[in-house]
């Protein structure tokens, strides 16, 4: 990760930016709990009050029923406040799943692909479960804990200062041992989420590939994997609880330890007539009552550790860098569970920002790349040098080349997925930079060499990118994509659900609804990288008869290994190592580049 120090600064402002949105309820609850302590805190002296009494002769009925309601409101006031803080600690949890999610989904392209999705998911679902706990119990308890610690001190001073003296040897003692711990406590923390993390990416790796695992035999070894991260997590978790357990064990043991010696010298104190046996009995309540804010504080001491790392994981994801792209505003938390479509996005919620075929008023664009360079971060080599490219207005332009010359970067490059080190790219004479994100990708159908079909209906795989499609818009592109044999099969029903990932659709079919899908959109430009390498011959025919037919209202760019699908591209692009070696249509390549005449020659074309 790039900033591992980001948390570690910035986790106190982190925490605050969490807590401010629910101060209300925070202060609220921060009062109750403190006012629950100090009534708590009062019952020493009315314990007192009942024993001089006592010992005076006189009646303890109106000490008793202060000592009663006192201990009634103070239990009232603590369940109250208990009820506030949990809901804050909810609310944050909320807020923090949904600050993150809304970020993961802005990242860059590049920024996702070094990222392990199954990570990512711990961090979503586990990281922000500690800061339900940091941002609320935590911070609490140290502020309950430490104004009860305070007033524990004033009130034993004011009963006896040389008892207090004895007593604060202790603490400070107690405050140098957690001072040791802390840290100790806050790296097992840390290396705990982040094996957890580690287990989820080695699950997500071994599931996102189960049928190659099944075919290789090796579930073991993507058992061994995981286990391996479990066990780490074990062991830290192991670690935690020992370092944990030393600092609640030190904190008891030092309370017992300052209520012995306090009592020692309390008592040679009594015996000798320095101080009267009531304030001794007072103070050795108090020294007994400091248990609860001193193990209070431990213990949010310990949690703020555990947080503190969760927190650096989530401002690891923070620091990632994001699109200018616009979410709405997440819908304020409400009693109701808001009603969601079949795909449980919330009705209303809104999908893509542009409405069907907004940009097909324009008519085809055009796109120009002007010497442009584009190197991948981690790699030496460019993977485009000095490419110059005109794709015209409307019809069909074709890249080929051999694998790895570049020409999905190509693709790439005008979604802006992400920038050229060097020279433009223009669409419609505007270079990108220029261009609102949302807009530009409005005018773009993209389909993917590895195209994703979803979990869902065909119905929502189809309009995915255009909600709004009615049920004629969607028969008419399955017909133009030849998909009414797969509707036919899943019984006509557009809301049949196909299975998770597609897996019960063949390759070609999924190739196709990909198409179906960026058809649908009506696209000023449509860019189809390799969508007719899983197609049998008569379904490539088909196919390439459909694009023939776009192309003469969009401008079609396609990427294909087999030429038979480019043959009818008014031009044909040849790229080699990332630059364009020579332009023309088949024929004219066929003549003029040996490169191109060779893979025609390859694929039985001349
Ligand atoms: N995300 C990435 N990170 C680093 N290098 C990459 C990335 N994607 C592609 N490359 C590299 O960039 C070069 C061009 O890749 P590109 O995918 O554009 O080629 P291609 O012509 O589409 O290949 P193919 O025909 O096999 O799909 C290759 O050397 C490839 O290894």
């Amino acid at each position: 990760m790039s900033t591992p120090a980001a948390g570690e600064r910035h986790w106190l402002r982190m925490i605050a930016g969490y807590v401010r949105p629910h101060r209300g309820p925070f202060v609220a609850a921060a009062v109750l709990l403190l006012a629950s302590s100090l009534l708590g805190l009062a019952q020493p002296l009315a314990a007192k009050a009942l024993i001089d009494g006592l010992t005076a002769g006189q009646g303890v009925g109106r000490a008793l029923v202060v000592l009663t309601g006192l201990v009634i409101i103070a239990a009232v006031l603590l369940g109250i406040g208990n009820y506030l803080i949990l809901r804050t600690a909810e609310a944050v949890a909320l807020d923090g799943r949904r600050g993150l999610v809304r970020h993961l989904l802005r990242l860059t392209v590049p920024a996702l692909q070094r990222q392990a999705p199954g990570d990512l998911l711990a961090r979503v679902a586990g990281d922000t479960m500690l800061l339900r706990q940091i941002a609320s119990q935590s911070l609490i308890d140290i502020f309950t804990g430490g104004v009860m610690l305070l007033g524990a001190v004033a009130l034993m001073a004011v009963v006896d200062l040389a008892l207090l003296g004895v007593t604060a040897v202790v603490v400070v003692l107690l405050v140098i041992i957690m001072g040791l711990l802390m840290p100790r406590i806050r790296a097992a923390a840390l290396r705990s989420q982040e094996s957890v993390g580690d287990m989820g990416a080695a699950l997500e790796r071994a599931l996102g590939a189960f049928t190659t695992m099944k075919a290789s035999g090796t579930e073991a070894t993507e058992a061994a994997r995981i286990d391996a991260a479990a066990l780490t997590a074990y062991r830290q978790g192991v670690s935690l609880a020992r370092w944990g357990s030393v600092a609640g064990t030190s904190a008891g043991l030092a309370i017992q330890v300052a209520f012995l010696v306090v009592l020692g010298v309390g008592g040679a104190r009594v015996a000798s007539g320095a101080m009267p046996v009531s304030a001794l009995v007072a103070f050795l309540l108090y020294v007994a009552y400091l248990s609860h804010p001193v193990m209070q504080l431990v213990g949010a001491g310990t949690y703020l550790q555990i947080g503190r790392a969760a927190l650096t994981r989530i401002a690891e994801i923070d620091a990632l860098p994001t699109e200018p792209i616009d979410l709405p505003p997440a819908p304020p938390v409400s009693a109701a569970t808001p009603a969601t479509t079949a795909t449980g996005v919330p009705a209303g919620a809104g999908g893509p920002t542009t409405s069907t075929g907004a940009g097909s008023t324009r008519g085809p664009a055009e796109v120009v790349f002007e010497q442009v360079c584009f190197r991948y971060p981690d790699r030496d080599e460019p993977a485009l040098r000095d490419l110059t490219l005109t794709v015209p207005a409307g019809g069909l332009t074709a890249l080929v080349g051999p694998s790895g010359s570049g020409k999905t970067t190509v693709l790439a490059l005008i979604e802006r997925f992400t920038e050229p080190q060097q020279g433009r790219i223009l669409v419609d004479g505007r270079p990108l930079a220029d261009w609102p994100l949302a807009e530009l990708r409005a005018t773009i159908g993209y389909v993917e060499q590895d195209v994703a079909v979803l979990a869902g209906t065909l119905r929502e795989n189809v309009a995915y990118a255009t909600p709004g499609a009615t049920d004629e818009e969607i028969h008419a592109v399955l017909r133009t994509t030849r998909l009414s044999t797969l509707l036919d099969r899943l019984g006509g029903d557009l809301d049949a659900p196909i299975r998770h990932r597609g897996l019960s659709l063949s390759g070609g079919e999924r190739q196709r609804i990909a198409v179906a899908r960026a058809l649908l959109r009506r696209p000023r430009l449509l860019l189809l990288d390799e969508v007719t390498s899983q197609l049998d011959a008569t379904n490539e025919a088909a196919l390439r008869e459909v694009i023939q037919e776009i192309s003469r209202r969009t401008t079609v760019v396609v990427v294909a290994h087999r030429l038979s699908t480019v043959l009818a591209a008014e031009k044909i692009v040849v790229l080699e190592n990332g630059t364009a070696r020579s332009v023309g249509s088949h024929p004219e390549l066929v003549r003029t580049d040996a490169l191109y005449a060779s893979l025609a020659a390859e694929q039985a074309l001349v």
